[in-house]
């Protein structure tokens, strides 16, 4: 069980609170310049991955009360619950071992007086056998062709982790396949991906850790709709859908084979469920190999999680970071901007992973919390973001920490490109630090024979306050193992700042109402009558639709 600890009655929160009394008006630019190894200080390395986080407005005492914070809101035990398979779940009496599913040390790990690691292994092997036989084109369609295309029919974690590593590790994909991704139960998105494919080479694997969720059902019995069109016999479903669930009855009465069921475990949150069967897909776009190095991945940084002492665990460091903007400076988001176009969906995976873990407002002890917790996540790839939203990062009246990711080298040396991309992660970093004062403007308009009658209005807009906060992580390529890393590390980050906020990060009600009450009205809209059960808009919004079709 994890300490219930409220993080604002500890003495290390009243010590912060003091700091950041003399940190709030701390400007980067001075840290810098009164210590010439701050970068040094405040930079750390992961195998081929570097952590630069000295373009924070932290000191190192800042860093120390921030870690006694972890130290007072039981984080050190919290890592140590989390990875003994400990119920910290609470409210779905679940232990949460995503960490399990990367354990290649093959540590056993008990749930309930069991090892999971011999199914946890079992599943792996299955899904090696699969993923070699349908990638090397063993496995045949009802008509013996081969497969040329996986469309994976999941939402949520089953789907954004999948889709997130299958572009980010798109230079790794095998020639012979393509593979799709379905989960709006819009019917576009199912009409759109369909259009294209032949049912005879098409595999569909639905995604689905409860089996129930609405769109993944709706889209999986129009995807079957759709091969049956053509295949006729129920009995050719076998050879083109699996199923990759905890529900083998759900799997079964959707009228799929179980012996194609890749089955996954409770203890495994959606959010969390990529190194799970949910990978599927992964492993058959890039081959079972590069996805074992994904898994290795994480798991050198969970061992590093696990091992390291607060004062020197990335995952920790970070986590404390984003409290001291979160609960300290009231930043209310933080972006993740990926300089690297194969990444362009790494901010949306952390959307659901964090947003979803994070976005609480009753305490570990049923109480209304009232303090901040988690944080908005958005961000896009650069260098594309650079021109639609910097402008307000840069000189907006909020302050949005930023985590920049490049790899050093890229997968597509084209001429100059990559240089130019890196001189944009450089420099805006360096940018959102120092900014441009008054005089640095005057000067450069005196340098361009401008007098200061003519620019005198023009100046005031073209100051940059700076002292805008980034942590820079430079990977030497982004590869398999490297992902794994950087995911496992912010799923980490995610689990650490839940511990200090005193929420639980593994449960979702907050997604049950909206669901509630879409099944509520969703028969109201089979008629042409009027509605009047609910308020007066949604009721004057459902009676425009039905007078509109
Ligand atoms: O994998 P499944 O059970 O279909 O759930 C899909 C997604 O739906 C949720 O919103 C939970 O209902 C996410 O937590 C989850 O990843």
């Amino acid at each position: 069980m994890l300490k219930t600890q409220n993080p604002t009655k500890t003495a290390a929160w009243a010590d912060l609170d003091a700091h950041f009394q003399d940190m709030k008006s701390a400007q980067m630019k001075d840290l810098f310049a009164k210590d010439p190894e701050r970068f040094k200080k405040f930079s750390t390395k992961f195998e081929d991955i570097l952590l630069d986080y000295s373009k924070n407005i932290i000191t190192e005492d800042t860093l120390a009360k921030l870690t006694q914070l972890a130290k007072e809101t039981g984080v050190e035990d919290a890592i140590q619950s989390m990875f003994a398979g400990e119920k910290i779940n609470q409210t779905e009496g679940r232990s949460v071992l995503h960490i399990a599913l990367r354990n290649q040390s093959n540590t056993p790990i008990m749930v309930d007086g069991a090892d999971v690691m011999p199914a946890v292994n079992e599943v792996l092997a299955k899904v090696e056998t699969f993923s070699n036989r349908v990638s090397s084109g063993a496995w045949k369609g009802y008509t013996g062709k081969s497969i040329t295309d996986i469309v994976n029919i999941g939402i949520g974690g089953s789907d954004l982790g999948p889709l997130m590593v299958t572009e980010a590790l798109k230079a790794y994909k095998k020639d012979n396949l393509n593979v799709h991704f379905i989960s709006n139960v819009d019917g576009t998105h199912v009409a759109e991906v369909l259009k294209p494919l032949n049912p005879e080479t098409t595999l569909f694997l639905v995604a689905s850790k409860t089996f129930t969720t609405q769109e993944t059902m709706t889209n999986a019995n129009s995807a079957k709709d759709w091969f049956l069109k053509v295949a006729q016999e129920e009995g050719h479903v076998a050879k083109h859908f699996v199923a990759l669930s905890t529900n083998a009855k759900g799997v079964a009465a959707f009228g799929i084979d179980t012996d194609n069921m890749f089955e996954f475990w409770d203890w495994v949150g959606g959010r969390y469920s990529l190194w799970s069967a949910i990978g599927l897909s992964i492993a058959c776009a890039i081959g079972y190999d590069n996805y074992k190095a994904l898994l290795e991945g994480a798991h050198a940084m969970d061992q590093h999680f696990a091992t390291t002492d607060l004062e020197n665990n990335i995952p920790v460091i970070l986590a404390l970071i984003g409290i001291w903007y979160n609960n300290f400076f009231g930043a209310e988001s933080e972006a993740i901007l990926p300089y690297d176009q194969y990444m362009h969906r790494f901010a949306a995976y952390f959307q659901q992973g964090n947003m979803e873990s994070n976005g609480k407002c009753v305490d570990r002890a049923g109480k209304p919390v009232d303090y901040q917790t988690g944080p908005i996540i958005w961000g896009e790839p650069g260098t594309n973001g650079q021109h639609a939203f910097y402008q307000l990062i840069h000189q907006g009246t909020k302050m949005i920490p930023c985590d920049f990711i490049a790899p050093a080298i890229s997968h597509n040396q084209i001429s100059d490109h990559h240089p130019k991309l890196l001189a944009n992660f450089f420099a805006q970093t360096e940018a959102l630090m120092t900014g441009k004062t008054e005089e640095q403007v005057r000067a450069e308009f005196a340098t361009a024979g401008k007098s200061a009658e003519e620019v005198e209005d023009l100046v005031p807009f073209k100051i940059f306050e700076g002292n805008r906060p980034t942590n820079s992580i430079l990977a030497k390529q982004i590869t398999p193992r490297t992902l794994g890393a950087l995911i496992a590390m912010y799923e980490h980050k995610i689990f650490v700042q839940g511990v200090i906020w005193n929420i639980f990060s593994f449960d979702q009600w907050g997604v049950e109402l909206g669901k509630q009450l879409a099944n509520q009205i969703l028969p109201e809209l089979n008629n042409d009558e009027e509605v009047a059960s609910h308020d007066s808009s949604t009721n004057g919004l459902i009676n425009a639709y039905k007078a509109m079709r």
